[in-house]
């Protein structure tokens, strides 16, 4: 079996190294000639995922063209996708794509997969989605993933090919769902490192996380996804995870915010423009999505801590 991961960051590389562990033929790709040189050479990632050597079955280049694989894995950012595809729809078309992306495009609020069968109409589709930190998956430690399909045979034999003993995929059909629930989670693990930066407290963080993910459902449901979708891995479990770690990018983005302490901007924090893409999305649907407005606002600087905690708490009463 041979697999292709495109976009070598921290989940790409880690993606790429425990596949080629359990025996698959796997070809990282990324776009700068200086990465590739180095990586071919180090045999690890220093800049994304340092520490971590390369198996002998992962290969790397930076020529997109001769990659040959079915399977190919797209690892690049969600606010690249739509110009990464600009230029390789060519390349990509009618292979088996898989998304890992967890965004929401700001330019067209679409979500990754809407953004790849537009690029590439002839490929079939699935998402790859849950709680699993890169650093996690390249040591080897067990994780469990959401992977989601349209077409049950694909769906099937992606879960066979891209499982290994310590990574675990479920197979969905909700291809929307699976998506949203990455997507959205971020938004709210923000929100959740505002609270815990600002000094709020656990118990806050746990009604900011129930009722993120009450909005999370609202919205996802809204756009087609099944709520067993968002209760699950890609999700509640992903919701979790991001919440309460340090590991992860979004949580530590938001916990900046909250104490105002300075963020390294190279930094990946999906979450950030995806809170913009939601309060568009929520305009036009007409919905509640107060969370996503507060975190759209902090990271535009349009409104203070202490304002942005008093306007979710002078909320009118409601059921829950
Ligand atoms: N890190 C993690 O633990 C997890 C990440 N994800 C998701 O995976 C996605 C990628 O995140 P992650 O790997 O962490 O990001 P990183 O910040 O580690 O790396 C981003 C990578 O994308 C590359 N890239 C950016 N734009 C382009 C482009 N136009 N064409 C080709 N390559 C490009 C960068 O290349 P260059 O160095 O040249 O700029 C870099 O290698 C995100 O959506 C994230 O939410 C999902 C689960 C876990
Ligand atoms: O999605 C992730 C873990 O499942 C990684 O989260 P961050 O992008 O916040 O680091």
């Amino acid at each position: 079996m041979s697999v292709a991961v495109l976009g070598a960051g921290a989940f790409g590389t880690a993606l790429a190294i425990a596949l080629a562990r359990h025996d698959a033929d796997v070809t990282l790709w990324a776009r700068d000639t200086d990465v590739v040189r180095l990586m071919s050479r180090d045999r690890q990632n220093e800049r994304r995922l340092p520490g971590v050597r390369f198996p002998a079955r992962l290969a790397i280049t930076s020529e997109i063209g001769t990659v040959a694989s079915e399977i190919v894995l797209l690892t690049v950012p969600m606010q690249q996708l739509a110009g990464f595809l600009t230029f390789h729809s060519a390349t990509l078309n009618g292979r088996i794509l898989v998304s890992c992306a967890k965004g929401i495009d700001l330019a067209t609020q679409r979500g990754a997969t809407d953004i790849i069968s537009a690029a590439c109409p002839e490929a079939q589709i699935a998402v790859l989605t849950g709680p699993s930190f890169a650093a996690d998956i390249a040591r080897g430690l067990p994780t469990a993933l959401t992977l989601a399909c349209r077409d049950d045979r694909t769906g099937a034999a992606l879960q066979e090919a891209l499982s290994t003993p310590v990574l675990r995929l479920y197979l969905s059909s909700d291809v929307r769902g699976a998506e949203l629930g990455g997507a959205l989670k971020n938004v709210i693990a923000i929100a959740a490192g505002v609270v815990v930066g600002a000094g709020l407290g656990d118990s806050a963080r746990a009604a900011l996380m129930t009722r993120g993910f009450a909005e999370m459902n609202r919205l996802a449901i809204r756009l087609g996804a099944q709520s067993e979708t968002l209760a699950g891995l890609s999700g509640f479990g992903d919701l979790v995870l991001t919440c309460t770690s340090d590991g992860s990018r979004n949580f530590r983005y938001g916990r900046a915010l909250g104490a105002a302490e300075k963020f390294d901007p190279q930094t990946t924090v999906e979450g950030a423009a995806t809170a913009k893409a939601v309060s568009i999305l929520a305009k036009t649907l007409d919905l509640e999505m107060p969370i996503a407005a507060m975190v759209a606002a902090l990271v535009d600087r349009k409104i203070s801590i202490s304002d942005a905690m008093s306007q979710l708490l002078s909320r009118p009463l409601r059921k829950e």
